[in-house]
């Protein structure tokens, strides 16, 4: 790629200083260019960057190509803006499509990801600079901007060669719009992130303050707060974890393969808490062979200890039917399935998106497990979920995914506090669908990816509430491995990426009374 390591931050170097210098304001700069920009064609710099780069001299006139890393991660960017495309499945295949590997996709890979994650702080500190909010600013500039300003502020990229080829990048899409892209890079490089930081967060009340800080936006901030009782460094260190690519967790399958096998196998490192857990150190997790064999299967850890937690607990009597009543696309149902199959039961596996269920019948093959494609709520209502026909019960209920946001780089600035709602009253719905498909003495394990408190305690308090007939709330902690720290004062758990390593998972396990 051609950059040197430096300190995050030194500003921009070249012309977009003399620039700046001469006009004083990026707005004015973007006013009074209008075509394409003399000033860039003169004195932008970026010519003579590459030129002291040893670069090939050309023609400073002609669209210079944007470098196909950094084109790879702005066209991942836009997809992800224009198009509500995932990065996680857009950004592979660009890569492969374009050939890129190696250092080249690493690059790219951490200028999507971190400037996905970025954006809301991105785009207030693009605002400042530009002198404008950035709805008023052309969306393909407006993108080219947050990976510019990205790679100034949080990337190890020379400050010239960051402001330089976003440049070149605007030259390429936008052409009037160069010399506002140059103003606006060389004022973001004036200071660094933290420098940006106080700047916004001035006279910011202590939420916006963290907001800005980690990135996120203020509901969901509130919402980690409320989760961690107020404890505004924790909060902080939770943002912040989300902000960190985890890394991959494969689940050994039980009675197919151990964890030390699969470590070994991998080259990976055996989990920390979950028997089934295995830390993969990169590399594409399909190409392993355990995985295309389904011996194991890609899950967060945290996912791993909540379905286990379901097993663990005791019932007396029968244990032979399980059920998952939100199947896909089939993580749980894997581990599960593994588990009934060692234990002499049998999972039903209950999904209501047809193609979804399709991913849950693939991730089950050779396992005990029936799909079911059905509506989970009509538990009572359909023969292959009869009311108190089971012993054991998952819940694992569609929820705003606020406990994953380290894996999925733009799902906190697309998830709004309206989802919540229909949410909530849909998971509310299926705990007490749950709660009618145990038999007396059977458990139920309800859980969420969420550690937002009506998507967990307020959402099972309720529900037991108003299920009509005794429900026992069972201490979760010692269903989940001896030693683990910081399980909180139960009966419930909640995990978390900073305390755990794993997504923020909760778990309430409940137990079904006679009627
Ligand atoms: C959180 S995901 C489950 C993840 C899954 N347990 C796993 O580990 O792979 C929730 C799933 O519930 C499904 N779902 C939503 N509404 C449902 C309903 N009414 N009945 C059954 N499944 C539903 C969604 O399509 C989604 O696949």
């Amino acid at each position: 790629m051609g950059e040197a390591g430096r300190p995050a931050g030194r500003r921009p170097q070249g012309g977009t200083g003399r620039d700046q210098r001469r006009e004083g304001s990026a707005g004015r700069d973007q006013r009074r260019e209008g075509g394409v920009g003399r000033d860039q064609r003169r004195e932008s710099g970026v010519g003579r960057d590459q030129r002291r780069e040893g670069g090939p001299r050309r023609d400073s006139r002609r669209r210079p190509p944007a470098d196909p890393a950094r084109r790879a991660a702005y066209d991942a960017v836009s997809a992800v803006h224009r198009d509500d495309a995932y990065a996680n499945l857009v950004l592979p295949r660009l890569l492969r499509e374009r050939g890129l590997r190696g250092r080249d996709a690493a690059f790219a890979t951490e200028l999507t990801y971190g400037t996905l994650r970025l954006t809301g702080t991105l785009d207030a500190i693009i605002a400042v600079a530009a002198d404008r909010d950035v709805a008023r600013i052309d969306p393909p500039v407006r993108d080219a901007l947050r990976l510019g300003t990205y790679q100034l502020l949080r990337m190890r990229v020379a400050a010239h060669a960051g402001a330089s080829t976003t440049v070149d990048l605007v030259r390429a899409l936008a052409p009037g719009a160069v010399g506002f892209a140059n103003a606006v890079l060389r004022r973001v490089g004036e200071r660094d992130w933290d420098g940006w930081i106080e700047r916004l967060a001035a006279d910011a009340d202590p939420v916006r303050r963290l907001a800005l800080a980690h990135a996120h936006p203020e509901w969901i901030v509130r919402a980690f707060s409320e989760s961690l009782r107020a404890d505004s460094d924790e909060t902080a260190r939770a943002l912040a974890a989300d902000n960190v690519a985890p890394p991959v967790h494969l689940a050994a399958r039980p009675g197919l393969v151990t964890a030390a096998e699969l470590a070994a196998d991998v080259g990976g490192q055996v989990g920390r808490y979950s028997p089934y857990a295995v830390y993969l150190p990169g590399g594409a997790p399909g190409e392993i062979r355990a995985v295309r064999e389904g011996r194991a299967h890609v899950q967060d850890e945290g996912s791993q200890l909540v379905a286990a937690a379901l097993v663990n607990a005791a019932v007396d009597g029968a244990d032979e039917r399980w059920l998952d009543l939100c199947a896909g696309p089939g993580g749980k149902s894997g581990l599960l399935g593994a588990l009934a199959a060692q234990r002499g039961a049998a999972l039903t596996a209950v999904e209501v998106t047809p193609h979804r269920a399709d991913l849950v019948a693939a991730a089950t093959r050779n396992l005990p497990v029936t799909v079911v494609t059905a509506d989970g709520r009509d538990v009572g209502a359909i023969a292959e979920l009869p009311a108190q026909g089971f012993d054991r019960v998952l819940v694992d209920a569609p929820c705003t995914g606020l406990g994953s946001l380290r894996r999925r780089p733009e799902s906190r600035w697309r998830r709004q506090p309206s989802d919540l709602p229909p949410l909530t009253r849909l998971q509310r719905e299926l705990l007490a669908a749950g709660l009618r498909a145990v038999r007396p003495g059977g458990v139920v394990a309800y859980v969420t990816c969420s550690p937002h408190l009506v998507e967990t305690n307020v959402g099972v308090t309720e529900a037991c509430r108003r299920s009509g007939y005794p429900v026992e709330l069972v201490d979760a902690r010692p269903l989940l491995p001896a030693g683990m720290p910081e399980l909180g004062g139960g009966p419930s758990v909640q995990l978390w990426p900073h305390r755990h390593g794993t997504d923020a998972m909760f778990l309430a396990v409940l137990r079904r009374g006679e009627a």
